[in-house]
């Protein structure tokens, strides 16, 4: 099978965010239609409690020069598409602590980690929690949320009408969003944001998460064979140098060479926004889900122009299989006997689907590639949330690496795909580095 070919394998289909405050609960609606009452409040939570940023159970311990910031702890990456928030439960909380923190501490905990659905665009991705991990001297568990950013706005206006703006609250926060939103933050509801570079903060929650957990990062073994097809685990402990290929709305590519050594070596605009967006277009689908669902059951040779389809057969001197796709989509013109229309008629949504995603996946292996060749780096790590619930695509990039070097590149993938940035992000005030 040709690398560029679609395959189905059956086994694999911060910081310092509170400070001070009055706060207190309103049992008033929220208006506000994403999150509902349970995000509004636990916006009015996020704001401490009347003991203010000295409150018990906030702290740790605290050498000096380092202030440990007051809970809850957030790390939120506002990216292009989504908002992922990682939120930090402490675990080692002394019965002194527990009578003495605050009811609103609690009532954040309580509400985060007993839901995990926040009104219609919320979630907690339970799979991806990680327990008794340590942050900042604290032995605690990690939670991961993501919503739309463009719930955003819904959310701050929820803030503001529940009385966020006589607080003073910072909140750390990373991706383009963090810049974006600033002023609204501040001027809605007179909240700072702590700002943190995205790619610095990708990679220093990659260094923090793969280190936590031994099964973060794995490999495809046999990616084409439906019956062989494996998820293998892989020991990224001596990661460097590594290519980091990070798919979100658009797609950046780094060289990492240490923690603090790396550069961004190129990018993309065709990424995840991009298969979303055309196969919106194309298909009249709505969410990414559904997107995915659909080009799981596509067939994307109805929709491209095979190599075959041009040679009758393999480009054997320039090693060409005749599966690989040789020209994306131009298969919707005319050709052999059928003319345009027919064609059209004879390819369905799924198949539409199916090629978007191959051709949006195999243009970024392609560049991955090219980038690892030209800096000879041999591992490629591919992260962002373009890859959740996308075993087509892993499996593409997986297959496409090994191929097309002739098993010198390996592709490696990262369990908790898309929240990187958040969890750096959390980690990174006052240099925190657990
Ligand atoms: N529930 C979802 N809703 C929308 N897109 C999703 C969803 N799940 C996965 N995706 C895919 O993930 C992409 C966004 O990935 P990610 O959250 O890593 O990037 P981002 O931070 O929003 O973008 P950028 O870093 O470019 O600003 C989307 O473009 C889409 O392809
Ligand atoms: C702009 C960012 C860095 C925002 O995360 C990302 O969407 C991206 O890398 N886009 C690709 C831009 C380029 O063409 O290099």
């Amino acid at each position: 099978m040709g690398p560029h070919a679609t395959h189905r394998c059956k086994d694999c289909l911060s910081g310092r965010i509170m400070s001070g405050g009055q706060a207190g609960r309103s049992s008033s609606s929220s208006g506000f239609p994403g999150f509902g009452d349970d995000m509004a409040d636990m916006a009015q939570l996020h704001n401490g409690g009347p003991d203010g940023p000295q409150a018990p159970g906030g702290g740790g311990p605290s050498g000096p020069g380092r202030e440990v910031p007051s809970m809850p702890w957030f790390g939120m990456d506002i990216g292009g598409t989504l908002a992922k928030l990682v939120y930090f439960e402490p675990k080692d909380i002394t019965p002194d602590e527990a009578n003495s923190e605050i009811e609103t501490l609690k009532n954040i905990r309580r509400y985060l980690t007993k839901n995990s659905a926040y009104g219609k665009t919320g979630h907690r991705d339970m799979h991806l929690q990680m327990d008794n991990v340590e942050v900042r001297g604290r032995k605690g568990t990690l939670h991961f949320i993501r919503f739309p950013t463009s719930e955003m706005g819904n959310f701050l206006e929820l803030a503001k009408s529940k009385g966020m703006a006589t607080l003073v609250t910072t909140v750390c926060a990373t991706g383009g969003g963090a810049f974006k939103f600033e002023d609204s933050f501040q001027r809605e509801v007179n909240m700072k944001l702590m700002k943190f570079d995205e790619l610095d903060s990708l990679i220093r929650g990659i260094l923090y998460i793969e280190t936590n957990n031994p099964t973060e990062c794995y490999y495809f073994a046999d990616p084409t064979s439906d019956d062989h097809c494996q998820k293998v685990p892989y020991d990224l402990s001596n990661p460097y140098p590594f290519l980091l290929v990070n798919i979100g709305s658009g797609v950046s590519v780094l060289a990492v060479h240490g923690p603090n050594k790396y550069k961004r070596i190129t990018g993309t605009s065709l990424g995840g926004g991009t298969f979303l967006g055309l196969c919106c277009l194309l298909t009249g689908c709505n969410t990414f889900e559904e997107a995915i669902e659909l080009a799981t059951g596509g067939d994307n040779t109805k929709v491209d122009k095979l190599v075959r389809d041009i040679y009758g057969g393999d480009y054997g001197k320039m090693g060409l299989p005749g599966d690989l796709v040789a020209s994306s989509f131009m298969g919707m013109c005319s050709f052999g006997q059928m003319n345009t229309k027919e064609r059209r008629a004879n390819v369905s949504r799924e198949d539409l689907a199916r090629a978007t995603l191959v051709t949006i996946t195999n243009n970024i292996g392609s560049i991955a590639r090219m980038c690892a060749s030209n800096e000879k780096i041999h591992n490629v790590v591919f992260v962002g949330n373009f890859l959740r619930v996308n075993p087509i695509s892993l499996k593409l990039l997986a297959h496409a690496m090994e191929y097309w070097s002739n098993g010198t590149l390996k592709a490696l993938f990262l369990e908790h795909e898309g929240y990187f940035g958040a969890v750096g992000c959390l980690l990174g005030f006052n240099g925190f580095l657990s």
